[in-house]
């Protein structure tokens, strides 16, 4: 399950199902079954439901979890903002199922309930809410009942993760075939609440159709391209990933890179930079090897000698940034850039584009968070949903972008996009990002492609930061890895995914 569909991809599968055998109605009765069970299993206390039902299918699916909850011996009552005879097509269908009491939603308060069920707008919000809707969501926020909303909380749009007019943040969200970019993206994530995914009855084979190009950032994504340490390797064999390193006095940044690198699994990794600043490494770290580099332009010939190195440049880089980021990208065999690298190249994306696009078989992955993001496209940067902006990115730049953040996206120039759930809020906090760079440069060295190297990473760094728990320092994250790197390669010998 770990594509994620667009609202549109979701229609698509839906006037795909009749053809596999599967009619709409028995999808929409699925999906407020599924509704009710929720709604049971989460508030069996709950005696007196009030369903807030739209004029479309959403409003259906209300129709049908109303009617299921009143027959588990519910008092229910459903709210409508459509007159029944207004509704069409299956959701029509529904209502004239429903012989229980039903008001105007102007007339129905939320006060004498225990539970509200937002059935209004689903994936089909086509507009910013206002009127009686948005009256009637912001008297059901007030009166501080829980929220069950059906597939997305009315007023968030499902592809964006954003409100643009009133919204009813939701206690519980359940959601039917696959997850939307909304219920991942901020705020969208936030205002859904607890996401339950129902298995409707969709068949997989009207999902795969639809050819989503959109994923969970899970193991399953990328586990078949996870690299396996060859028992006869040479360290070497696993890649070797060389950090640019700036002044004495910003080295943390580079170091945490390395050690993220070692840690990721590449076999040798070397800093770079200034003797004052390898003085400096040289009293941390002892399993990173030191070569000095007094200018950036001596990494031409450091990397020269390799014969398949990852560069890492940006993280603590200072003045020279950019002439490293130019070494990096012509003579490493892949490389991650981060940090300094955008207030480099400030304003001035397509001279980094120009400089990856003369090395097109080698890839690059760049690390951006929001603010970065921002500082290099600047003005006509990618506009849109987290998302789109950072697939956009990926297709400008040619390169793998890894957009961060508690929503981190990964896109890949080829169209593909992956959005993680699993970093804790702990997880922001300085350096963290710099340790980012190192693991995803220690899975490139191991062979892994881009797009998984740089999807695996953003998971194990998330992982990481839960294993380590509140409390954490950047430092920590390269010495969690291993617990995680342990339990992750015990569920792939079991065949199983360490998360749903
Ligand atoms: N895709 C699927 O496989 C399934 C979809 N189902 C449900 O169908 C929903 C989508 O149904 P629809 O496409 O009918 O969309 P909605 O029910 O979300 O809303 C569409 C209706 O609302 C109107 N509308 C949109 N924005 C408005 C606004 N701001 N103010 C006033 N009216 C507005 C539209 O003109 C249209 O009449 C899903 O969210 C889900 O709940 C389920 O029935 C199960 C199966
Ligand atoms: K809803």
């Amino acid at each position: 399950m770990i594509e994620i569909l667009s609202c549109s991809e979701m229609a698509e599968a839906d006037r795909r199902a009749p053809a596999e055998g599967v009619a709409g109605e028995m999808l929409m009765e699925a999906a407020g079954r599924a509704v009710a069970e929720a709604a049971l299993a989460r508030w069996p206390q709950a005696r007196r439901v009030l369903v807030l039902a739209g004029p479309g299918n959403n409003g259906g699916d209300g129709y049908v979890a109303a009617r299921r909850l009143a027959e588990s011996g519910r008092t229910v009552a459903v709210a409508a903002l459509a007159p029944v005879e207004a509704l069409r097509g299956d959701a029509a269908v529904m209502a004239a199922r429903w012989s229980g009491p039903t008001l105007p939603i102007g007339e129905a308060g939320p006060v004498d309930f225990d539970l509200v069920v937002d059935a209004l707008f689903g994936a089909g919000l086509a507009r910013p809410l206002a009127g009686v809707a948005a009256h009637a969501i912001g008297r059901a926020a007030d009166s501080g009942l829980p929220v069950l909303a059906v597939d997305v909380p009315s007023g968030l749009n499902g592809d964006t993760g954003a409100a643009a007019g009133a919204v009813l943040p939701a206690t519980l969200t359940v959601t039917f075939v696959r997850l939307k970019p909304g219920h991942l993206l901020y705020p969208g994530r936030a205002l859904c609440g607890e996401v339950v995914l129902a298995d409707i009855g969709m068949p997989g084979s009207v999902v795969a159709g639809v050819g989503a190009r959109t994923f969970l950032n899970r193991p399953a994504l990328w586990r078949t391209a996870f690299p396996e340490p060859n028992p006869q390797g040479h360290k070497y064999d696993r890649g070797h990933v060389l950090v640019w390193s700036g002044p004495e006095f910003a080295t943390g940044a580079a170091r945490l890179a390395a050690l993220g690198a070692a840690r990721g699994g590449a076999g040798a990794v070397t800093l770079a930079g200034p003797a004052a600043a390898l003085r400096v490494h040289a009293a941390h770290v002892s399993a990173i090897m030191l070569r000095p580099a007094a200018r950036p332009d001596d990494l031409h010939a450091i990397l020269a000698g390799r014969r398949f190195a990852i560069a890492i440049v940006g993280p603590g880089a200072g003045d020279g940034v950019e002439a490293a980021t130019d070494a990096a990208l012509a003579g490493a065999a892949a490389c991650v850039l981060d940090a300094d690298v955008f207030t480099a190249f400030a304003d001035r994306p397509n001279a980094l584009r120009d400089r990856i696009a003369e090395r097109p078989a080698r890839p690059v992955v760049v690390t951006p968070h929001e603010g970065e993001f921002g500082r290099l496209f600047g003005q006509g940067g990618p506009a849109g949903s987290k998302l789109d902006r950072a697939r956009e990115a990926a297709r400008r730049l040619g390169a793998t972008v890894v957009l961060k953040g508690p929503d981190t996206v990964v896109a890949s120039p080829d169209g593909r996009a992956a959005i993680a759930d699993n970093a804790p809020p702990w997880l922001a906090t300085a350096g963290a990002g710099d340790t980012l760079a190192g693991f995803c440069a220690g899975l490139l060295a191991q062979g892994m492609p881009a797009f998984e190297a740089a999807t695996a990473a953003v998971w194990l760094h998330g992982e990481a930061a839960r294993e380590v728990g509140p409390g954490l320092i950047a430092d920590d994250l390269p010495g969690a890895l291993p617990a995680v790197l342990r339990r992750f390669q015990s569920t792939v010998a079991e065949g199983g995914d360490s998360q749903p």
